[in-house]
């Protein structure tokens, strides 16, 4: 089981690696154990008085020796032949199907999984054949074939001895079923832990605040509580397989040296000399028996990680339907009776029906959890819809190549991400070709230009892991800077410029005026000058579009977007002139309250 798990991780080009380390390993079990067999006719000739018998059997345990050591040599080797090839293989693997993978499935849980599989889980792997496989075939193999061969110097004793062999198999089986038990309850319980504990951190700010550090602390404490308890349990339960291990391996010793003396009272003194014999070799039985449940530990963990991979490996890129011979020429986008759920049964959205003509911009407004972001994700195809058609320049997105989705798509999502490394290489990411003057542009449009100025290296300051040398607004200045030098013919924009202050949100909002026309703009923004002056308002609310029109038309129609539109603008300072309906959308259309 373990092995075919194995070569199915390696794949079918490198399974004769395994397939190598395996039977070298085998032979080199099987000839150690001849070897230690020879021992019984050089006992048997000693006590004999036949002292030259048993120099003649020596060369030819010098010869297994030797043997034994060059094959055990060639199958460490093989062993970790193996384990670089699943090095190279399993990271090349997971990688590449990783990058298959729709957007959607990076979750914060699946990129953790993701990080721990690909550094300890991979490790845990590794070191499987060298650390596991080997000695478990060494106490294993080797006892099986001393056994064997003791049934032509007494076939009685072979028989107890082989007694022991079911009685250890099922131990170890009873180590694994007791060990994947607890393994999972001690994998929850340290997973809670972690979660409390970067939340007890994160939220450090807010439970001193509010004076309620213990609140935070008794939640960690539990948890750390509930790992520590889960931890004792599995000790406690692997316990007893490895008592009984070591038990048993004890009582066949005793048992083994009762029938020895058994056979000796009742037998032929002839017989004595091997019987003497096999007290050695009963050794080489006993002895590396009483280790097999101890690797039961070993190879479940390493067990657990391939599954961890596997589960990675199986998950569904999107579908790519029959590729198009030529990409989209138009950049319209259509959202063809589109609904979509996370989970079965709780829908985020029902029969969308949107059209966004080419070079429009639409602001997308609802309440929290209105299912805004999702439409922009599966526009991103981080999704597939559940039921419905999205459509760029009439084509299903389902035919569409994921570079060529990405090529045509400029996305600024709320989480956005910097790379440890400076300003320029991360506006850059957006289009490495970028000229000078390209970067100087967007830098101005993104108003990226105040923050270069005021950093000491300018363009080369470095952002820090994750931009945390940054405001939150800087990194999202970078990030539509970014988005901006992509210069892709649609940009999705999510809440993209919330961690600006007044006055840079409405230079943003300026910024994405100056794309009016020359983009289709998609945007989900609490800027009201934004929302006012797109071609197109959307309001979704209960997973539908309940509203959609301009600024002017939906104010006339006077429903929800004209209710948020009277409570916006009278908590953002501003008043709605009278003459509003009349005058096409521009900036005098407000003045400040003040
Ligand atoms: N990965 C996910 N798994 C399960 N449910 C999700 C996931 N992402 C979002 N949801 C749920 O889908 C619904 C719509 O979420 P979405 O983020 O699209 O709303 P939104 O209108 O953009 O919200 P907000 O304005 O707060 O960002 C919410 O009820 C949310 O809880």
């Amino acid at each position: 089981m373990i092995v075919r798990r194995l070569a199915g991780l390696l794949g079918a080009d490198n399974e004769p690696v395994l397939r190598r380390y395996l039977w070298l390993m085998l032979v080199c079990c099987i000839v150690q154990g001849f070897t230690f067999v020879l021992v019984v006719p050089i006992i048997q000739s000693l006590l004999a008085g036949d002292a030259r018998g048993a120099a003649w059997w020596l060369p030819l345990l010098a010869l297994g020796t030797a043997t034994t050591w060059l094959l055990n040599y060639a199958a460490t080797v093989g062993g970790f032949r193996v384990a670089i090839k699943l090095l190279e293989t399993l990271r090349h693997r997971v990688g590449d199907h990783v990058v298959s993978l729709p957007l959607g499935w990076f979750t914060p849980q699946n990129t953790g999984r993701l990080g721990l599989t690909l550094s300890q889980g991979v490790m845990d792997i590794l070191g499987l054949p060298a650390r596991q496989l080997t000695p478990l075939m060494r106490a294993t193999v080797t006892p099986l074939v001393v056994v064997a061969m003791m049934t032509f110097f007494d076939w009685r004793l072979a028989a107890m001895a082989a007694v022991i062999f079911p009685g250890v198999a099922l131990i170890y089986w009873w180590a694994g079923r007791l060990g994947r038990a607890t393994d999972r309850a001690v994998a929850a319980a340290a997973a809670e832990a972690g979660e409390r504990m970067v939340e007890f951190a994160q939220n450090q700010v807010v439970l001193r605040a509010y004076g309620c550090s213990d609140c935070g602390y008794a939640l960690f404490d539990a948890a750390l509580l509930a790992q520590s308890r889960a931890n004792r349990r599995q000790l406690w339960l692997v316990l007893p397989p490895l008592l009984a291990n070591s038990w048993l391996a004890q009582l066949s010793f005793l048992l083994l040296m009762a029938g020895i003396t058994w056979l000796a009272i009742g037998g032929d003194p002839q017989h004595l000399p091997t019987l003497i014999a096999m007290l050695v070799l009963i050794n080489r039985v006993v002895d590396p028996l009483t280790e097999v449940a101890t690797y039961s530990a070993g190879i479940r963990m390493a067990s657990a990680q391939m599954e961890a991979v596997e589960t990675i490996l199986s998950a569904e890129p999107l579908p790519l339907l029959r590729p198009l011979a030529a990409p989209p020429a138009v950049f319209d986008i259509e959202l063809d009776q589109v609904s979509f759920s996370y989970r079965p049964g709780v829908p985020v959205l029902d029969t969308i029906n949107l059209k966004l003509p080419a070079n429009t911009t639409t602001a997308l407004l609802g309440v929290s959890g209105s299912g805004k972001t999702t439409i922009l994700q599966l526009i991103a195809r981080f999704h597939d819809p559940s039921n419905g058609t999205v459509r760029i320049g009439g084509v299903d997105l389902r035919r569409l190549e994921t570079a060529e989705l990405m090529r045509i798509i400029s996305p600024v999502f709320q989480d956005t991400y910097l790379f440890s490394g400076t300003l320029r290489e991360n506006v850059l990411l957006g289009r490495l070709t970028a000229s000078e003057q390209e970067l100087e542009q967007v830098m101005k449009l993104a108003r990226l230009d105040e923050v270069i100025e005021r950093l000491p290296g300018g363009w080369d300051s470095p952002v820090g892991e994750r931009g945390s040398l940054l405001s939150g607004g800087e990194r999202q200045r970078v990030c539509i800077a970014r988005a901006l030098l992509k210069d892709a013919p649609i940009m999705l924009l999510d809440e993209a410029a919330s961690g600006l202050d007044g006055e840079n949100q409405s230079a943003v909002s300026e910024g994405l005026r100056m794309l009016h026309g020359r983009k289709t703009l998609l945007v989900i923004t609490h800027q009201l000058e934004a929302i006012r002056n797109a071609d197109r308002i959307v309001v979704l609310d209960h997973q539908r579009i309940v509203e959609q029109g301009n600024h002017l038309q939906l104010l006339a129609a006077k429903g929800r977007y004209a209710a948020f539109w009277q409570a916006r603008s009278a908590s953002a300072g501003w008043r709605l002139l009278a003459s509003d309906r009349d005058i096409a959308p521009d900036r005098s259309h407000y003045a400040s309250a003040s």
